[in-house]
């Protein structure tokens, strides 16, 4: 299926190694990529970036906000989806639209998404191979989009193995289904510089989930 509603011309989906996941390269063009930069940037005001730790007190090199009525956090009390931000206490600002019609477009999943993770990476961040898995319903899909500097894409089985490691560029969705849905994957590093969409530079990701029952 297209992701028109995206706004683009059609994206296609191209084949990978890994079956279940699946690559729309390009889906957001430059104009929609500034939009949803825009739309992202005026809520994390709402929800402002914040360093989490790992349960062993290590700080995440990536930034990290949430969307939606539910977000992921992690702390000394372990990784976990809750309603509130961690420091400002507040709910989690809405999940922009863009990003509920692009769901309907691509996964074909019933239910809507109810977690956004906002990440932001800048000045060598990077995310170590790891699988999602803090989610009620580990049958839903998970919906990602990259934006700004192009990543360093690495993915593998479940169960272990060869990897196989793909760019993510700016526009790009991609999703963990079926097979995939617990792939091992993560981000290597961050080619800085490779775009200049975000303010101040680095890479966004939204991920899109099924969090709660
Ligand atoms: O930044 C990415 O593309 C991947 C992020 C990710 O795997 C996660 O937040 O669980
Ligand atoms: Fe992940």
């Amino acid at each position: 299926m297209s992701a028109k509603s995206a706004n683009t011309a059609t994206p296609a989906e191209v084949k990978t190694a890994v079956e279940g996941f699946r690559l729309w390269p390009g889906a957001f063009d430059a104009a929609a990529q500034a939009d949803l930069v825009a739309e992202v940037f005026a809520r994390l005001d709402q929800a402002p970036l914040y360093r989490p730790t790992t349960p062993g007190g290590r700080p995440f090199s990536v930034r990290m906000s949430n969307f939606g009525p539910l977000g992921w956090v992690s702390d000394h009390g372990g990784y976990r989806y809750q309603a509130t931000h961690p420091e400002t206490k507040r709910p989690w600002p809405q999940i922009p639209q863009v990003l509920l019609d692009l769901w309907a477009a691509t996964v074909g999943w019933p239910a809507p998404p109810d977690a956004c993770l906002v990440n932001l990476y800048r000045e060598g961040a990077k995310m170590g191979l790891h699988q999602d898995r803090d989610e009620a319903d580990l049958g839903a899909p998970v919906l990602s989009v990259s934006l700004g500097d192009t990543a360093m894409f690495r993915i593998g089985a479940a169960e272990g193995g060869r990897t196989t490691t793909l760019k993510l560029e700016s526009g790009d969705v991609c999703a963990l289904t079926g097979p995939a849905r617990l792939a091992r994957h993560g981000i290597d590093r961050v080619l800085e510089g490779s775009s200049r969409l975000i303010p101040d530079g680095g890479r966004l990701n939204l991920t899109l989930r099924c969090a709660g029952a």
